[in-house]
């Protein structure tokens, strides 16, 4: 594996066109109304529509014109983006602080791809879709073997990268999951995460697996010894059977008593890990051929980022727009509103992948950066949202651009109901994804439009105080608009679809990087607080606040209690 790649990119803001786009007038929010822009080309929309695997991104209301774009464009030329996507591809050291290549997109690529690394991945995927087989028989059989119970639950105990995806995946297809398993997954070191859990259990239905990828997360192992020594107390007999793990650390996993393990490599980021042996959660609901087919959606958008040209590109044209709003629009963070209740912890496994990996202050020579790089990204499933942050959104003072995900075809499981119940509900069901769907598209509209205070006059508002002036109340109905918005459609919510969409996630955060000159794929931040937790920990037992600072010392001091 070649180290370094000396063809360092070219960092963006040293760019000729950073500069042409810093000096355009469209860089000031107000000097673009998107209003204008419609009016100005009846074909906007389709203009700014851009179709990828799986995906539909209507970019049409976003402040940004032909000009913009084409700058972005040279951009991600200048920067050497095709080149450094290439480089990730093929195995380059993508991670040099790690000195390690970033292979996800190797995780996903068929047999006979020539993608690196292909016969150890695909022997252990196999052998974990066989595995998960076995599982899933079992529980479709209702016996174990001889005639034990067979494993209902199984319960992921892992962190952050071993968590988020499994966990934000498995509830998304939902009704392509087996019905006789319930995944839960347990994370926080809190025992109250785990313990309400195994309340509920009985330790002979029940499968553990420990999935951390160093087998070294304090979170994580806390929780396997709590889960082991639950089952040893309930009665549990044959670890062997009852735990498995997910890990790179075959060693330690076989020194905590696990003999089925299921590795994965030190080129597997955490947070681009779901696709590995981490994915053994959804590998059991899904099945192989669900899994495989997440694989296959992942591997289509792959093919995408890697070879569609840039101005057809959708995650370097959405990784594009992230740098247009971060570094020239000035926007500190990013909506992100899933209008499809399985897709509610997309936004928390798009934290950890946008903000662990370009939450970075220096660029890959370690030179501090002068611009801004990772927003905040934030949401929540719609319409739950709209009842409860919106109104920031729409009238605050910060202008914060929302992502919408729209889903055509609904996939509630209604089916799986009894006939009658099932045509009982189903007029309403439909009903009620128009209603979705409306909300989702409403709301997009209704940031861009706004209303003017003389609109707002013109109304009539039962709710309205009668001793206030009507023009008063009309200025606090006012809505600026012009705020932007970006809509990502899907046909369905599938394996498949789901793979194509996560998979442009990380394509897209790997644009943006490009651009800033970071690395995306270490994530030094979070060292500093573990080795602080672990110099506390013998502390809070002792009470010993010698050398603390004072807020600490007597923070500690009152929890002792
Ligand atoms: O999978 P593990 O080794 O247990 O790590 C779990 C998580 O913890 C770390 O602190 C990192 O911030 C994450 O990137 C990682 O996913």
């Amino acid at each position: 594996m070649p180290t370094n790649d000396p063809t360092l990119p070219l960092r963006g803001d040293r760019c000729p066109a950073w500069a042409a786009l810093s000096a355009l007038p469209q860089r000031q929010g107000e000097a673009f109304q998107l209003q204008d822009a419609f009016a100005a080309d009846p074909q906007r929309a389709r203009h700014f529509t851009v179709e990828a695997p799986g995906l539909r991104a209507d970019l049409s209301k976003q402040r940004w014109d032909a000009e913009v774009r084409r700058l972005l464009l040279a951009l991600a030329e200048q920067v050497g983006l095709p080149a450094a996507r290439a480089a990730q591809f093929a195995g380059r050291t993508a991670n040099p602080t790690e000195g390690r290549p970033a292979l996800h997109t190797a995780l996903r690529a068929p047999r006979g791809s020539g993608a690196p690394f292909e016969d150890e991945i695909h022997a252990v995927l196999d052998r974990m879709l066989a595995y998960a087989e076995g599982v899933r028989a079992e529980a479709e059989a209702g016996v174990g073997p001889g005639g034990r119970p067979p494993i209902r639950h199984i319960v992921n105990l892992g962190i952050g990268g071993s968590d988020l995806g499994p966990q934000m995946v498995v509830p998304a297809l939902r009704t392509h999951s087996h019905p006789a398993l319930s995944l839960h997954f347990a994370g926080n070191v809190d025992g109250h995460d785990l313990l309400p859990l195994l309340a509920r259990l009985k330790p002979e239905e029940t499968l553990f697996i420990i999935a951390s990828k160093t087998f070294t997360t304090q979170e994580t192992l806390a929780n396997a010894r709590l889960a082991r020594a639950w089952f040893l107390a309930e009665g549990g007999s044959d670890i062997a059977r009852h735990f498995v793990a997910t890990t790179t650390n075959v060693k330690a996993a076989a020194e905590f008593g696990i003999t089925t393990t299921f590795g994965f490599w030190d080129w597997v980021g955490g947070r681009y890990s779901l696709w590995s042996a981490i994915g053994l959660p959804i590998a059991l609901a899904l099945g192989e051929t669900g899994f495989r087919a997440l694989l296959a959606g992942a591997h289509a958008m792959d093919r995408h980022a890697a070879e569609a040209p840039l101005a057809e590109n959708l995650p370097t044209l959405l990784g594009l727009l992230d740098v247009w709003l971060r570094n020239f629009q000035g926007c500190a963070s990013r909506n992100l509103a899933p209008y499809h209740q399985g897709l509610a912890r997309l936004p928390a496994w798009l934290q950890q992948l946008e903000m662990e990996s370009n939450g970075k202050g220096v660029d890959r020579a370690g030179e501090p950066l002068p611009f801004a790089t990772s927003p905040v990204v934030w949401g929540e499933a719609g319409t739950n949202g709209q009842h409860a942050f919106f109104q920031m959104l729409h009238q605050g003072t910060d202008t914060v651009p929302v992502e919408f995900i729209l889903v055509r075809e609904p996939a509630t499981g209604v089916e799986r109901m009894k006939p009658a119940t099932a045509a009982a509900l189903a007029p309403l069901l439909a009903e009620q994804q128009r209603m979705l769907l409306a909300n989702g598209l409403a709301q997009a509209q209704a940031l861009m439009l706004g209303k003017t205070a003389e609109q707002a006059l013109g109304e009539t508002v039962p709710t309205a105080a009668p001793d206030q002036a009507p023009d008063l109340i009309a200025r606090h109905r006012r809505f600026p608009g012009n705020r932007p918005s970006t809509l990502l459609m899907l046909e369905r919510l599938d394996p498949w679809h789901l793979g194509a969409l996560l998979s442009m996630y990380e394509h897209r955060v790997f644009t943006s990087a490009t651009v800033w000159g970071i690395n995306p794929f270490d994530q030094w931040g979070v060292e500093l607080g573990k080795s602080l937790c672990n110099a506390l920990l013998p502390r809070l037992g002792s009470g010993d606040t010698t050398g603390l600072d004072g807020s600490t010392a007597a923070a500690l001091d009152w929890l002792r209690g």
